[in-house]
């Protein structure tokens, strides 16, 4: 596997009075899937267009490979815009060649690659179809398709999974993890966090245009408050509340919801479940990205 990686150096920008991007870094690492989370308006699609270079940065600067972003290494990235590219009146499969060519492929290459992702991405039949007589969900693919048709080494896609519905989620999925696999570097923005908690290697979570968190899925998920939850039907109330650490969040109809927190030991918690009868379950709840999300968005 081989692969370059995606460096944001310090990136800032503004719009007017706006500061949309202030002083970001962060690296999208070959072979990894990146999840690009935020508040609408926290400066995802923002840094997406400054990585290739039709918006430009106030200060800071996009590497690939430790190289700058200038028109020649543009080719070489696969976008997918939030707003959508194509051109409603062209046929799939010439719009498809014309971007492949445009990306330097021959026109052989170019309509040999194009019939490849339409048939991976189930829109073979498609081909001769105007993109404005396609349904979204199916325009969407074609866009997918345009970003991939030159064999990109590295993958922008603003909101990819918008819109689709499950079956084109998972033909989304998979074509991520496949190019990934292959080396590729892939950033994603998404407002769906259980799919980018399933997909993701690494997370970041953008907020008013800072890098508030990032880290792989597990380690985000480590660093919130550990919940745990016991089923000790005889158990009474503030029956964990002396042990180091821990403190009761709910008890009700035996059920004990516990925050643990410095010096906790779920061992010694289970242990004190234990002396006031059977424990019926034992769990630990680590908080899901969405949770995490709802948290730092409310900080
Ligand atoms: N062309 C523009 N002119 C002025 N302000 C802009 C422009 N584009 C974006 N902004 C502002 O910059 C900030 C970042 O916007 P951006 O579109 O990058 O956010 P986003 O995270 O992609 O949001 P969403 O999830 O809603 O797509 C917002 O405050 C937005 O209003």
């Amino acid at each position: 596997m081989t692969g370059q990686t995606l460096t944001f150096d310090a990136i800032s920008k503004r719009y007017g009075d706006v500061v949309a991007l202030e002083n970001l870094s962060f690296d999208v690492r070959p072979g990894e899937i990146f999840g690009f989370v935020g508040s609408n308006g926290a400066g995802k699609t923002t840094t997406m267009r400054i990585a290739l270079g039709v918006l430009a940065a106030d200060a800071g600067e996009v590497r690939l490979g430790g190289r700058t972003v200038d028109l020649e290494v543009r080719r070489s990235i696969g976008y997918m815009p939030e707003e959508r590219g194509l051109y409603p009146k062209m046929r799939v499969g010439r719009q498809l060649t014309y971007l492949a060519e445009l990306h330097g492929l021959s026109h052989r290459e170019a309509t040999e690659s194009a019939h490849r992702w339409t048939e991976r991405l189930g829109i073979a039949e498609r081909m001769n179809d105007t993109v404005d007589a396609l349904s979204l969900g199916n325009q969407q693919r074609v866009q997918l398709a345009a970003a991939l048709v030159h064999d990109p080494s590295v993958l922008i896609l603003d909101e990819p999974f918008s819109g689709l519905d499950p079956v084109a989620v998972d033909v989304m999925s998979d074509v991520l993890a496949e190019k990934a696999n292959t080396g590729v570097p892939v950033i994603f923005s998404s407002h769906q966090l259980d799919l980018v908690q399933q997909l993701c290697d690494r997370v970041g979570i953008i907020t008013k245009g800072r890098m508030n968190s990032i880290g792989t899925v597990d380690e985000l998920r480590g660093t919130g408050e550990v919940l745990l939850e016991v089923h000790a039907p005889e158990a009474p109330d503030g029956w964990a509340d002396h042990l180091l650490g821990v403190s009761t969040v709910s008890h009700s109809d035996g059920r004990t919801v516990l925050s643990l927190g410095a010096g906790a030991d779920d061992q010694a918690v289970l242990h004190a479940a234990l002396k006031t009868g059977p424990v019926r379950e034992f769990a630990v709840h680590k908080p899901t990205l969405t949770e995490l999300f709802r948290k730092v968005v409310s900080a």
